[in-house]
C-alpha cells in the first residue's frame, strides 16, 4: 500500500516522489543528543477546556479474559469493597481502572491472603504492577494497631532490573495511592543518579515504599541508618523474578537479602515474585524469598504460547549482517504504510548491544529523517535515559532504538510494532521483547530480523508463533542498500568502530549456536564493519582481543588510538 500523498508532493528522504514526511520533520537546529524533540506531539490529548494533558485511557482489561486460563469474566475493582479500603479502590477509579485484569483478579481474589507468599505468572502487559503494589499496600492499610508501619521504616520493598522500570513501578504507586487520606512515601533508589543526595532523601524522608535496582540498594544498604529503615519490612517484591534470581542478579539479591530482617524469625516479611516468564529452575531459587508452600499463580494455559496471542510475530532471514540493515528499512517503511489510519507508527527497534543500538540510531537518523528517532541504551547519561523514556511514553509517533535496558517490564503505550534485529539471547528475551507492543488490551505486531547463523533461533524455539514475514519485502534490498550506504557517510568512525567491537563480543558468547569458529566470525565480523563503510577494519587494542579470546585470530586490525601496531 503506497503511503498518502503529501498535500505539497514535495521529494521526500526516501528518494520518492510524493511521500507525506511523517512524522513531521523535526527543525535540525534544535535536535538534541539523545533523540528528544521538544517539537515531539503528546500522545495523550491536550483538553480543549484547559490546555492540559489530559490522563491516558486506561486499557479496558476484559478484552484479556478471552483466552487466558481461569476466571474468564472480568469483575470490577468495586466489588471488591470487603478486600481494598475505600481509599485504594478511589485511586484506581482516578486511573480509570474500572475492571481487574486477569491476573489482578486473580491475586486479590484467590490468595489464601493478601499477605501470603506468592510466585505469579501472567503475560505481558497485563497488569503485574498493580497486581503486586495493591496486596502490599493494603496489608500495610489494614494492619492492627499492635504491627502498623512506625513512622519512617519502609513497609514494602520492591526490587527490579532497570532504573526505567524502577521508576515507572514507583510512578504506578503513586498513582494508586493518590486518594489515601495520608499520603505514602514511594522513594527510589538506582544507579546513575547521585548516591549522597538520593541517601540524604531517602534518611531525611518517610520512605514507605521503596522501589530499587539491586546495585544501588545492596550499595546503600552497607549504610547502618540504611539497614534501621528495614527494621519493620512488610512485603518484598521481586518484579521480574526470574531476572532477578538469574546468575547475573543472584549473588546481588543474596546480600540484599542478609542485610534485611530475617524471613524465618517472626513476625517474618511477605515475599511476591512476579514475572511473565518464569522457567522451571526459578521454583529451586525462589526461596530465598517464598516460604515451602508458597501460593502459584498463573494466568497463562501451559498449552498457550508463551506471548501474546494478539501479536502476529514473524521472521525475515537475510544472508549476512550487512543485508540487515537495508532489510529494517524496508521494514519499516512497510508497516508503516499498512498503519491503521489515523497513521501512527510507534515501534521499537532492539539490538543486541549498547554500541550496536547506538549506531542504528545514527544511521536509521541519517536514513530516515522524516520520523522522530530515540535511542536508549547502558552508554547514556541517567538523565538522557530517563528524558528519553518520558518521551517515548508520551509521543503518538517514532521509532525507539533500544537496547535491553527497556526489554522487561516497560510499559510505551500505543507502541504497534516491535522490532529485534539479531539474535535474542534467550527465548525469554524475546518473549519480554515482544511484550513491548499489544499491552493492556491493545494489538501489534513483532519481526524479528536475523542473518542465516541466527535463524536456529526460529527453530530451535518452536513454542513461539514466528511465521515467515507475509510480503517479500526484502525482494528489493538494492534500492534500500544505496540509500544505508549514503546514509553511513554521514555516521561517524568513532560509532562504526565501538559498533564493530560490540559485535564481535555479543556473537563470541554464540559461536557454536551460530556454527562459527573464531576465524569466521571475524570474518562475519568485518564483512559487517564494511557493511557500515569503514574505510578499513577498526582498530582493538590486543588486551580486548584478548579478553575476548580472539587472540591470534586472522583479520583483527589490531591497534591503539588510532594506531595500527
Ligand atoms: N485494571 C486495569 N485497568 C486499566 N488499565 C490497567 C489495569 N491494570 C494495568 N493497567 C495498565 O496496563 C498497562 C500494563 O500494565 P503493567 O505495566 O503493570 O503490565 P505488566 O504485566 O507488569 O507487564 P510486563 O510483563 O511487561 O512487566 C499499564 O499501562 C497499566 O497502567
Amino acid at each position: 500500500m503506497p503511503p498518502p500523498p503529501p498535500p505539497s508532493g514535495r521529494k521526500n528522504n526516501l528518494g520518492r516522489q510524493n511521500r507525506r514526511p511523517y512524522p513531521p520533520r523535526r527543525p535540525a537546529a534544535n535536535a538534541p543528543e539523545n533523540g528528544v524533540s521538544p517539537a515531539q506531539q503528546p500522545a495523550r490529548p491536550v483538553s480543549v477546556a484547559t490546555g492540559a494533558l489530559e490522563e491516558p485511557k486506561a486499557m479496558d482489561p476484559r478484552r484479556l479474559y478471552s483466552t487466558s486460563a481461569g476466571e474468564s469474566e472480568a469483575k470490577p475493582f468495586k466489588s471488591l469493597g470487603n478486600t481494598l479500603d475505600e481509599s485504594l479502590l478511589a485511586g484506581l477509579d482516578k486511573m480509570g481502572f474500572e475492571y481487574m485484569s486477569p491476573v489482578q483478579q486473580k491475586v486479590l481474589t484467590e490468595l489464601p491472603s493478601l499477605s501470603s507468599d506468592c510466585l505469579v505468572q501472567a503475560k505481558t502487559g497485563t497488569g503485574k504492577t498493580a497486581a503486586f503494589l495493591l496486596p502490599a499496600i493494603q496489608n500495610l492499610l489494614s494492619a492492627p494497631p499492635t504491627s502498623r508501619l512506625p513512622k519512617g521504616k519502609v513497609g514494602i520493598l520492591a526490587i527490579c532490573p532497570t532504573r526505567e522500570l524502577a521508576l515507572q513501578i514507583a510512578k504506578e504507586c503513586t498513582r494508586i495511592t493518590q486518594s489515601l487520606p495520608q499520603q505514602l512515601e514511594c522513594h527510589t533508589a538506582f544507579g546513575g543518579t547521585s548516591r549522597a543526595l538520593s541517601l540524604k532523601i531517602f534518611l531525611a524522608g518517610n520512605p514507605t515504599i521503596l522501589v530499587a535496582t539491586p546495585g544501588r540498594l545492596n550499595d546503600i544498604l552497607s549504610e547502618a541508618a540504611v539497614r534501621e529503615k528495614f527494621s519493620h519490612l512488610k512485603t518484598v517484591v521481586l518484579d521480574e523474578a526470574d531476572r532477578m534470581l538469574d546468575a547475573g542478579f543472584a549473588p546481588a539479591i543474596h546480600t540484599i537479602l542478609s542485610h534485611l530482617p530475617s524471613k524465618t524469625q517472626s513476625p517474618g516479611w511477605q515475599g511476591m515474585c512476579f514475572s511473565a516468564t518464569l522457567p522451571p529452575k526459578v521454583s529451586d531459587v525462589v526461596k530465598c524469598v517464598l516460604y515451602p508452600g508458597y501460593t502459584r499463580l498463573s494466568t497463562i494455559d501451559p498449552n498457550e504460547a508463551p506471548t501474546i496471542d494478539r501479536v502476529p510475530q514473524y521472521s525475515i532471514v537475510v544472508p549476512s549482517p550487512r543485508e540487515q540493515f537495508p532489510a529494517l528499512l524496508a521494514l519499516v517503511e512497510a508497516e508503516y504504510a499498512a498503519a491503521p489510519a489515523p497513521k501512527e507508527f510507534k515501534a521499537i527497534v532492539f539490538g543486541t548491544t549498547a554500541n550496536g543500538v547506538a549506531l542504528l540510531y545514527d544511521v536509521f537518523k541519517a536514513a530516515l529523517p522524516a520520523f522522530t528517532h530515540f535511542e536508549l541504551h547502558s552508554r547514556m547519561s541517567q538523565p538522557a535515559r530517563t528524558r528519553t523514556t518520558t518521551a517515548f511514553k508520551n509521543v503518538a509517533s517514532g521509532i525507539l532504538f533500544a537496547s535491553d535496558v527497556v526489554g522487561r517490564g516497560m510499559d510505551f503505550p500505543n507502541t504497534g510494532l516491535v522490532v529485534q534485529l539479531g539474535l535474542p539471547s534467550s527465548e525469554e528475551q524475546y518473549i519480554h521483547r515482544v511484550g513491548r507492543t499489544a499491552r493492556a488490551g491493545k494489538d501489534g505486531r513483532a519481526v524479528t530480523i536475523l542473518f542465516s547463523n541466527e535463524a536456529f533461533f526460529v527453530k530451535t524455539n518452536r513454542a513461539l508463533p514466528i511465521k515467515p514475514y507475509p510480503t517479500p519485502v526484502t525482494s528489493d534490498l538494492e534500492k534500500y542498500q544505496a540509500q544505508i550506504d549514503k546514509a553511513f557517510t554521514l555516521v561517524d568512525d568513532e560509532a562504526k568502530a565501538k559498533a564493530y567491537q560490540a559485535f564481535l563480543g555479543y556473537n563470541k558468547t554464540y559461536l557454536k549456536k551460530l556454527q562459527l569458529d573464531a576465524k569466521g566470525l571475524v570474518q562475519l565480523a568485518n564483512g559487517y564493519a564494511r557493511a557500515m563503510g569503514c574505510a578499513e577494519i577498526p582498530l582493538i587494542e590486543k588486551k580486548t582481543i584478548g579478553k575476548m579470546g580472539l587472540k591470534g585470530v586472522p583479520g583483527l586490525n589490531i591497534g591503539v588510538a588510532g594506531r595500527r601496531l
